[in-house]
This record gives structure tokens, sequence and C-alpha cells, in this order.
């Protein structure tokens, strides 16, 4: 399982942390930054980022910005990515279970290391369920060629 990671400039220092936890667990990743005291817009680094889960190259990806609803809208514009931006537990493993979601919005400015990294945690040890949510998945997916 490889994840690709990328943040604005409101966060790296979380992406620092999470990057340690990923390492610690041992995650692979790709960080396509940005770094303490470069800035960039959200929206070019979700597409930048997105692009990597879209190639087939990472499985799944973490975007992070102040917010998280930023990357989360810019990320639900590239067809084939389903993101979610979550800042509790149960969120992030049932957008997994039920959405299929690829992708995780953490908000820099609302949750904390701990925290960011249990939300990630969980959102690539669980697993899509299938089933009835399949169908409703590719309804999601149907409104892109609408
Ligand atoms: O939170 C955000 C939008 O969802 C963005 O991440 C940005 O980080 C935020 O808008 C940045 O604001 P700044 O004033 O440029 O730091």
């Amino acid at each position: 399982m490889k994840l690709a990671i990328g943040c604005d400039h409101a966060g790296p220092e979380l992406k620092k942390e999470v990057l340690a936890y990923l390492d610690e667990i041992g995650v692979e990743y790709v960080d396509l930054g940005v770094q303490e005291g470069e800035k960039c817009d959200y929206p070019d680094k979700a597409q930048e980022v997105c692009a990597k889960v879209t190639s087939g190259e990472c499985e799944m990806a973490v975007l992070i910005c102040g917010t998280g609803i930023g990357m989360s809208m810019a990320a639900n514009k590239v067809k084939g990515i389903r993101a979610a931006c979550c800042s509790d537990y149960f969120s992030a493993k049932y957008t997994r279970a039920h959405n299929d979601a690829n992708v995780l919005c953490i908000g820099a400015r609302v949750v904390g290391a701990g925290l960011a990294c249990e939300l990630i945690k969980v959102f690539i040890d669980t697993s899509f369920e299938g089933g009835r949510h399949q169908r409703r998945v590719d309804k999601i997916h149907a409104i892109e060629n609408v």
C-alpha cells in the first residue's frame, strides 16, 4: 500500500508529524510537498496529489490544508476521486467502509497530530464493504458523466 500525501502552506508541520508516524508503522508514501516555508494554492496541490491515485501509482492519498475542506472540494472534482474531509474516527472509518473513499482530507487548523495519525491509520486499515454500497458509489461516479 502506497500513500500520496500533500498539503498547502497550512499543513507542513502536521505533515511532518504524519510522515514520522507513517515511517513508524511502515507505510510507504510519496511526499508531494509543500515543505515548511513554501506556499501553494490548495486546488493545485489537490490535483497533483490526486493524479497519483488516478494513475494507479498510489492506492490512496492524504491531503492537508487549513480546514481540509478546500482540499476535499478540489479533490472531488477529479474523476475517480472520492475524497472525505474527516475530523473524527467514525467518519474516517465509515467513509472507507461505505463510500470507498480514496482520499482523506484533514484540517491542520482543526485536528492535532495525534488524532490526524489515528484518522489516517483507521482510513488505511478499513476495507470497503461493497454490496449495497457499491451501487451507491457507482451512482456517485455516474454523476461525473451527466
Ligand atoms: O483551509 C483552507 C481551505 O479549505 C485552505 O487550506 C487554506 O489553508 C487556507 O485558506 C489558507 O489561508 P491563508 O490565509 O492563505 O493561510
